[in-house]
Formats: structure tokens, C-alpha cells, sequence
């Protein structure tokens, strides 16, 4: 918790609240705690404990559904069967830091680097939007019960893109295509994912898009390279065939 920095000025929105323990260390710090919580009977729970608390805020819901008041900060012990989605859910928002707990693979995967076992298209999605790092490994021996699963502190700092993407929407779905076949050349990857990218003269386009490219594979490849690469195919779209 002391990662975050927390300052009497800071909003701090926390996901899956549980009984509210992180929740009341976060509130002797901060201006204000956002505590999101999904099952009614821990809501319960939480207004019994915090309901005299001023700084607390308990939003009852689905925090993949609500949209969330504004915030500065993010820190949570999340839910991890919703880390993806609540990761690029927080991300359209305006934050300045996030420490948040996931599954250690998953943090594994979100700060990875090209030629790892671990690169994927998570790791791209993250280098997009935000600076990603683990801050510390956490054993499952950590946790009563122990659960099955190692875990780690990642902080996020949201930044604007360190690269150009002409048209978010086609990258994201371009990044998803080539990583679903990550062993293959990128021009067999696009092909064989062109159903989902649906461009319609694909096969010209690859004819025109840099062999050195097209010959490697999506994990050989740096978020940079593949954004250069959705740029050419947005511009080569526009162009008479
Ligand atoms: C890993 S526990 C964290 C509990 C507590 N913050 C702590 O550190 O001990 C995750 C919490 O997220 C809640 N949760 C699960 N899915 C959720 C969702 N979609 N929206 C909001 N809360 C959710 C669970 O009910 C649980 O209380």
C-alpha cells in the first residue's frame, strides 16, 4: 500500500472491497476510498463497518457494469477472474497510478518483452495505454487459506501511447489476430486471421508490406513494430488496387 503514495488529496478507488481490511488502511491516508464490492452479503458487511466513516464510499455493483465516479488512484486486491477486463475497463479512464494485485502469470505477461515466453497481446495492450512494472513477487504461502495461485503487486502509470496508432479499434483487433497464431509469420497470421480483420484485398496488401515484417512473428515483433505495421495496412486500405 505505501507504493501508492497516498496523500489527504488523493481518491482512491479500490475494486472488490471484501470486508474492507486494505479498505480502512486506505482510508486513514487518503482523501476518500471508492469501495466496489459485488456480493451484497460483504456489502452488508461494509456498511456495518464504515457506514460512520465519512471517507468511504461503498458503490454496491458489478464493477465490470458501473461506470466509476472520478478517481486519482486505483488500488486493489483484485477479483482475478476479471483481470483483463477491469484492467482495459480502468485504463479508459483518467488516473494517475494504479497498484493492484493479479495472478503472478498474469502480471508476468502484462510486462514482458519481445522473444519471451511471456510476450502476448496482453503485453502490448498494456505498453498502449500504460508504464507497466512488478513491484514485488507474492508467494500463495502469503494468504489464509493458501491459495493455488502465486501473486504480484503491478503498478500502472497511464500514459499517452509511446508510439503512433492511427485507429485504435483495428491495432487492438490486429494485435488479438496475430497472437492468436503467434507461431506463424505474420503474413500467414494475417491471412489466416482475415476473417476477423475482414480487409477485403488483404493479399495485395501483404504484397506491399515489408517482407522483413511479414517473415517474422508476431512474438518477435515490438509493440512499436506491430503498430507500424496496422499503420501501413490502415494507409494501404485507403489505396486504389
Ligand atoms: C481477492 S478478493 C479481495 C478482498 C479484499 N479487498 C482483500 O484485500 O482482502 C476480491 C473481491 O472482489 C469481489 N468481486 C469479485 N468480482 C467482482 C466484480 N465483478 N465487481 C466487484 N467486486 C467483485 C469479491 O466478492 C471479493 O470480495
Amino acid at each position: 500500500m505505501t507504493a501508492a503514495e497516498l496523500g489527504p488529496e488523493d481518491v482512491v478507488l479500490e475494486i472488490g472491497a471484501g470486508i474492507g481490511n486494505l479498505t480502512e488502511r486506505l482510508a486513514k491516508k487518503a482523501k476518500k476510498v471508492i469501495a466496489v464490492e459485488l456480493d451484497p452479503v460483504l456489502v452488508r458487511v461494509l456498511h456495518d463497518r464504515f457506514d460512520e466513516v465519512e471517507n468511504i464510499e461503498i458503490v454496491p455493483g458489478d464493477a465490470l457494469k458501473i461506470e466509476f465516479p472520478e478517481f486519482d488512484k486505483v488500488v486493489s486486491n483484485l477479483p482475478y477472474s476479471i483481470s483483463s477486463e477491469i484492467t482495459f475497463k480502468l485504463l479508459r479512464y483518467k488516473f494517475k497510478l494504479g497498484i493492484l494485485m493479479y495472478q503472478y502469470e498474469f502480471a508476468a505477461r502484462m510486462v514482458s518483452s519481445p522473444n519471451c515466453k511471456d510476450y502476448s497481446r496482453l503485453t502490448v495492450d498494456t505498453c498502449y495505454f500504460a508504464d507497466a512494472s512488478i513491484l514485488m513477487k507474492v508467494p500463495k504461502s502469503a494468504f489464509q487459506p493458501v491459495p493455488e495461485v502465486d501473486s504480484a503487486v503491478v503498478k500502472l502509470i497511464p500514459r499517452p501511447s509511446p508510439f503512433e496508432v492511427k485507429d485504435q479499434a483495428f491495432f487492438m483487433d490486429f494485435v488479438a489476430a496475430v497472437f492468436s497464431q503467434r507461431r506463424k509469420k505474420l503474413k500467414n497470421a494475417i491471412l489466416n486471421m482475415n476473417h476477423v480483420l475482414k480487409i477485403s484485398n488483404i493479399k495485395e496488401i501483404i504484397a506491399r508490406l515489408p517482407e522483413d515484417m511479414m517473415s517474422k512473428r508476431a512474438e518477435n515483433l515490438t509493440p512499436e513494430e506491430l503498430a507500424k505495421v496496422a499503420n501501413q495496412i490502415i494507409d494501404l486500405k485507403k489505396l486504389p488496387v
